[in-house]
This record gives C-alpha cells, structure tokens and sequence, in this order.
C-alpha cells in the first residue's frame, strides 16, 4: 500500500472530511477523517450502522485510533440506549464478578463500571475474596444467571490460581456471557456455519477497528501472534471467518519473524514488550497491538507507562496502518463490552 494512500477502499461516499494535524510520540500524523453514513460495510457491532472512516497521513503510518472509534461506538451505545429506556423502561445491566485483590483487575473493574455508568447500563458488582472457594463464586454467577435486571456476566480474569477456570466460565449463563468465553460459544466460534451468541471483546474490537478504517481482511494473509483463549485464539477465528489465510504464532514458533513478515494483517497479543520489531514487518502491513505492558518509566506520576507488543517507533515507519498503545486496542475492548450487554438485553426482552 502507497505511504500516502488511503487504508480505505471503494466502498464509501465522503460525506464530511475533517483534517485533524496532531503529534504522536514525536511523529507528525495528519489525519483525514471520511465520514459516511451510507456505506454499506457490515459492521461486527450489530446494533446499529456505524459509519466507517478512513485516514491518510503525510508520513509512512496511519494510526488506527481506537480511541476516537471507541467513543463513536459509545456515542451510539448511549443513544440507543435513551431510546431504549424512554419507550421500555428496561435498563440495560452488566455485573461483574471479581475474585482477589489484584491491582491491574480493580482498575480494569473499575474502568468498566465507568464506561457503563457512561452510557446508561446498570453495573451490579460481587467483590470475592481470593481465598473463597469455587462454589461461593459459582453462588454469585447462579444469582446473577436468574436476576432478570442483568443482561451481561463477566468474571474478571485470571482467576486465582487454586480455581478451575473452564469450570467458573461454564456456569454463566450462555445468554449472558458477554465476555463470550463460555466453552459453547467459542465453539460456535469455531465452527463453520454456527454463529455464537457472543463473540469475545478484545478480538471483536480489532476486527471492528479493521472494518472502521476500511481496512479489507478477504484473501490477505494475516499472522495472530499468541493463542490465548481470551485473545489469540479467537483472533485467529475471526480473522478465518473473515477469509483471511490465518498463521498463528506462538512460544514455540521458530522463525516468528520470518513469518510475521508474510504478513498483510498482523495481530499480536503476547503480553512481551517490543518483540515485533519493524524488521518483522512487510512494508505496508496493518498492525494491530493488542498488548498492554507496563515498563519503568521515573518521570511518570504512576512510575511506569504502557507499551505494546510492537515497538512503536520502528513499525510505523514500515506498516501503513497501526494502532497506539495506549488508545488502541483497550478503549476498544471497552465499547464492545458495552455494545454486547446492549445486544443481550434487546435479545432476552425480544426488542429490535
Ligand atoms: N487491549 C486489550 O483490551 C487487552 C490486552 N491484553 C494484553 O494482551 C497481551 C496478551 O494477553 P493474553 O492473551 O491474556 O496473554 P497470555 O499470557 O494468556 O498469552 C500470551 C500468548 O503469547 C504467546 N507468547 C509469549 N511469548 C511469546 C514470544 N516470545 N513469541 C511468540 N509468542 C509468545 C504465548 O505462547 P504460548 O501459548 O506458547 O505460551 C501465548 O499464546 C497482554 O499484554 C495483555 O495485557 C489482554 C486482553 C485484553
Ligand atoms: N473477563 C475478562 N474480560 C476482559 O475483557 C479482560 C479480563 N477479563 N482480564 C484482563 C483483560 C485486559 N483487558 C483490558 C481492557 C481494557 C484496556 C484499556 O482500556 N486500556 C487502555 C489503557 C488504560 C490505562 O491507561 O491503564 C488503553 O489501551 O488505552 C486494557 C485491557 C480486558 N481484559
Ligand atoms: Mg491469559
């Protein structure tokens, strides 16, 4: 793809256009926004049509910015939901169940009950002890299953160690598993012509970024580096669902860079700072950054700042797309968590 080209295809009608110059890490990006209401592109976020946008930049990389699309799907979100309440009265609701004391998991909780409060869903919240055993937390899940006001159920991950996990993730109700971590919808997940009740949050929103840039996924070639169950996995999933040809790449993976290399999309979750370097990537490739890793850093006020997978500075001058970190992937996780509750409610009170 040409440095200054379009990511996007043929597929939209520029209806208003927003030039936007703004610095990222000491790299100049001009942004051009296209805003279409009309297009046609399938959106993964099936509660209403968002509109897609496209960037160009004066430099090699276009970022993907996840948080700007985060907000626009919340903005959405938060109006359908008004809607919602206004001729209904139902009020959507997500609770969330968390096990343990771990920093990184009440921020997270935390973050999430924000972004609900936000856009009008009713968070309902169960704080466990780590030492409480698998059936109090199965209790809580039973509880929520049967509360006709909680339309959405997730159980903040890891779990502590001594937990069986798949055992915890198979007591949420299918129709409330938001997360979409339940074993039978990664199965359909996984399975040709089935569709799963819901598809898991951080992958869906890679893909929804994917689709909002115009970014086609079709025929390319697109590496998923890690093959976690919440990320990798999943990833990979879409991705095939898409018609993409998927490569995944692991631990154990000799030659990953050899590999990525082919790469038209690249996804990378593996929780290791820096591993992709711009020599891993082939010129023009899009790349998606979906890991979150604190580093040292003095001179910021928490004393670390956070970086992805892929080291930043090197690939946006090789890709043609890629997302930040932060302001990537994350906000993103956030709005189709939000956009999933709003799904299951339409769907367990039959509204459209
Ligand atoms: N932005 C967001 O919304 C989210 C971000 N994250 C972040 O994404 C990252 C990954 O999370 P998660 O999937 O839960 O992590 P896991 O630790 O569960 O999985 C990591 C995966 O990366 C692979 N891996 C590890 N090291 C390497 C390496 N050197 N080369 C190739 N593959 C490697 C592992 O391989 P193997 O299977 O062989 O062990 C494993 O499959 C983390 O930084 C996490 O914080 C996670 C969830 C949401
Ligand atoms: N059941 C379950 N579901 C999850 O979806 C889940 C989970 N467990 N366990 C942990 C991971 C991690 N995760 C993130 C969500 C948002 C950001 C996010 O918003 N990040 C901001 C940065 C936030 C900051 O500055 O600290 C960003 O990337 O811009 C990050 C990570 C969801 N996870
Ligand atoms: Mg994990």
């Amino acid at each position: 793809m040409a440095a200054s080209s379009t990511v996007f295809s043929d597929s939209y009608s520029a209806t208003s256009r927003l030039l936007l110059p703004f610095r990222i890490r000491g790299f100049h990006l001009r942004r051009t926004l296209f805003l279409s209401p009309k297009s046609n592109n399938r959106s993964f976020v099936s509660s209403s049509a968002f509109a897609p946008v496209a960037m160009t930049t004066e430099t090699s990389s276009k970022l993907l910015d996840g948080k700007l699309i985060a907000k626009k799907i919340r903005d959405e979100i938060a109006g359908e939901i008004d809607g919602i309440k206004e001729s209904t009265g139902i009020v959507p609701g997500l609770a969330v169940i968390l096990v343990g004391s771990r920093k990184d998991s009440q921020t997270y909780v935390r973050n999430k009950k924000k972004a609900c409060e936000d856009v009008g869903i009713a968070s309902y919240e169960a704080n466990l002890p780590e030492d409480c055993s698998e059936e109090e937390v199965i209790k809580h899940i039973s509880k929520f299953n049967s509360n006709p006001s909680v339309h959405g159920i997730l159980v903040q991950l890891p779990l502590p160690r001594h937990m069986n996990e798949e055992k915890i993730l198979n007591a949420v109700s299918i129709e409330k598993d938001v997360d979409g971590f339940h074993p039978l919808n990664i199965g359909r997940l996984a399975m040709q012509g089935r569709e799963p009740l819901f598809v898991p949050c951080t992958p869906k929103g890679c893909m929804e970024l994917l689709h909002r840039y115009g970014i086609e996924i079709k025929g390319k070639r697109a590496v998923v580096i890690g093959r976690s169950n919440i990320v990798g996995m999943p990833a990979a999933l879409l991705l095939q669902r898409a018609n993409a040809t998927v490569t995944m790449v692991h631990s154990y993976t000799k030659n990953p860079e050899e590999i990525t290399k082919q790469a038209d999309i690249v996804i990378s979750a593996t929780g290791v700072a820096n591993l992709v370097r711009g020599s891993w990537l082939k010129p023009g490739a899009v790349v998606v950054d979906v890991g979150i890793n604190p580093v040292d850093d003095t001179g910021s006020a928490r004393g670390y700042r956070l970086v992805g997978d892929v080291c930043f500075e090197e690939a946006c001058k090789v890709a043609s797309a890629i997302t930040p970190v932060p302001g990537g992937v994350g906000p993103m996780t956030i709005a189709m968590l939000l956009s999933n509750t709003l799904s299951s409610a339409k769907r367990l009170h039959e509204l459209k």
